[in-house]
């Protein structure tokens, strides 16, 4: 099959290593002439773990390349995927002004029947949007010419996006009519064969589904962290409530991590286009708005705990573990680590940190500044740094050498922004160790 996806970020390009990599022929295009060109070149533009070798592959075998020719692209594919970015606007709600560019391109270029398939977030009712767009350039060329438009969004997540395409819990595909849904059945074929994943509804189910999907997995996220601030007060410990509560099948161990606040591209920015279609509807979304107002005081907590401990941050020096939103991926969208360094820096510290792989997204968004000192190892971040903080649970640091960070600090203290370190261990090398929720095991 000959397909055609718009954005090569994380989801048009592991979208299309995917599709190359079981034989069809895909072209992906997009704006950034210096994404495509280091494309060309054969190199992936962010880290993904997988991706890099899934793309040679699909570029070897001639399956798979990469553009910025729009004409050309729309002429490849009769499949047209959109998996441009739907930022959040300033009142939260979501951006379209790309899903719509891309649409207009499409329909600057169509002339023969095709399938417009959206696979990025977006609100309900986008899909008519997508198709006035369309419908209103082929007028402008005086152009009549049947296309379809659905929704299938997209459940990846960061980190593990290959073996999550390649394996989907579910398909999603909303479409009203048959001819698009069973083109959509074919396309996904190779990824459907073990039991059917497809779930077909209404272009609308489908554009809900998928904020609704994101914003329970932030809802729970904030359950948790809601949890862990009772249990500080009340002397327990959330970890072992989390287990206890874990165990019952309908709760599930998924997704209750209590820690420094949810990050990335998608959490935080769905909970908010969920919440503002509700009011655009009239409805008040308390549920989601708290869910946000939970997250937001949670990215502060780590800093509370060091002003409380060091009664004033400045002239103080912070080691800090892990900057990208969660480990295995080099996005710096949303990351608590932003907000941590902020505060940190607002208040006159300084930062030494060290990520495995997000250290030049970490230049670019920072660039060279004093009060950020960008490490080689998780041991040199702590060389003369009156605290260590842990804000993302890369592997690399989930059993260090507590002696020789002992030795490295100016004073034994650990922040622990995800309840990664056990108490006991941390006390009996004397380190003052601050967790999430856990005040009753965390000497204090
Ligand atoms: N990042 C993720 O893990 C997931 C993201 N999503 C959704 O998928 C969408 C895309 O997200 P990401 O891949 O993270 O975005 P991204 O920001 O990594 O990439 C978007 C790409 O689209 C390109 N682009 C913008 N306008 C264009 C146009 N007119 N024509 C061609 N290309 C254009 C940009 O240059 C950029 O390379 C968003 O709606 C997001 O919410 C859904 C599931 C997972
Ligand atoms: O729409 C999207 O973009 C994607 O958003 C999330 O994927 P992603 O943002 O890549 O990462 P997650 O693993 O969901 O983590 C998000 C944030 O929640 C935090 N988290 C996660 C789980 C947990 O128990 N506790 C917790 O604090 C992580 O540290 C991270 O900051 C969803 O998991 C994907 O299904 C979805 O496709």
């Amino acid at each position: 099959m000959n397909i055609t996806i718009f954005g090569s970020g994380y989801v048009g390009l592991v979208t299309a290593a995917c599709f190359a990599e079981v034989g069809n022929h895909v072209v992906c295009v997009d704006v950034d002439a210096r994404k495509v060109a280091t494309l060309q070149s054969g190199k992936c533009p962010f880290y993904e773990p997988g991706l890099d070798g899934l793309l040679t592959s699909g570029i070897e075998a001639g399956r798979l390349r990469f553009t910025t020719d729009a004409a050309d692209a729309v002429r490849h594919g009769t499949y047209q995927l959109i998996a441009v970015g739907t930022p959040p606007g300033e009142d939260g709600s979501a951006d379209l002004q790309y899903v719509l560019q891309v649409a207009r391109t499409i329909a600057a270029h169509l002339d023969d029947y095709r399938v417009i398939i959206n696979k990025s977030t977006v609100p309900v009712g986008t899909a008519d949007k997508v198709r006035s767009a369309v419908s209103e350039v082929l007028a402008q060329r005086g152009v009549s010419q049947d296309y379809d438009v659905v929704s299938n969004p997209e459940f990846l997540k960061e980190g593990a996006a290959v073996g999550d395409f390649r394996k989907p819990d579910r398909i999603i595909v909303g479409a009203d009519t048959d001819r698009p849904a069973e083109l959509m059945r074919s396309l996904y074929e190779p990824f459907n064969r073990n039991h059917d994943r497809v779930l077909l509804m209404d272009v609308r189910s489908a554009e809900l589904t998928k904020y609704a999907a994101n914003a329970m997995l932030a809802t729970k996220i904030s359950f948790m962290n809601e949890v862990a601030n009772i249990a500080e007060r009340v002397g327990a410990d959330v970890e072992l409530v989390r287990r206890g509560m874990g165990s019952d099948p309908r709760i599930g161990f998924h997704f209750i991590y209590p820690g420094c606040g949810y990050g990335g591209s998608c959490f935080p920015k769905d909970v908010k286009a969920l919440a503002h279609l509700a009011r655009e509807t009239g409805f008040a979304p308390r549920l989601l708005d708290s869910v946000e107002a939970v997250n937001h005081d949670q990215k502060r907590f780590l800093h509370a705990k060091m002003r409380a401990h060091f009664g004033s941050l400045a002239g103080r020096t912070i080691a800090l573990w892990g900057l990208a939103f969660k480990p295995n991926t080099d996005d710096m969208r949303e990351a608590p680590s932003r907000e941590l360094m902020e505060a940190i820096w607002a208040d006159g510290g300084a930062v030494r940190a060290y990520d495995p792989v997000a250290m030049e997204e970490t230049r670019k968004i920072y660039g060279d500044r004093p009060d950020l000192t960008l490490v080689e190892s998780a041991e040199e971040a702590c060389e003369g740094a009156d605290a260590l903080a842990l804000v993302t649970e890369w592997k690399p640091f989930q059993s260090p050498n507590f002696e020789l960070i002992a030795s490295l600090l100016k004073e034994k203290v650990l922040f622990d922004g995800r309840n990664l370190y056990n108490p006991e261990t941390l006390r009996d090398l004397g380190f003052r160790h601050y967790a999430i929720g856990r005040a009753a095991r965390v000497a204090v």
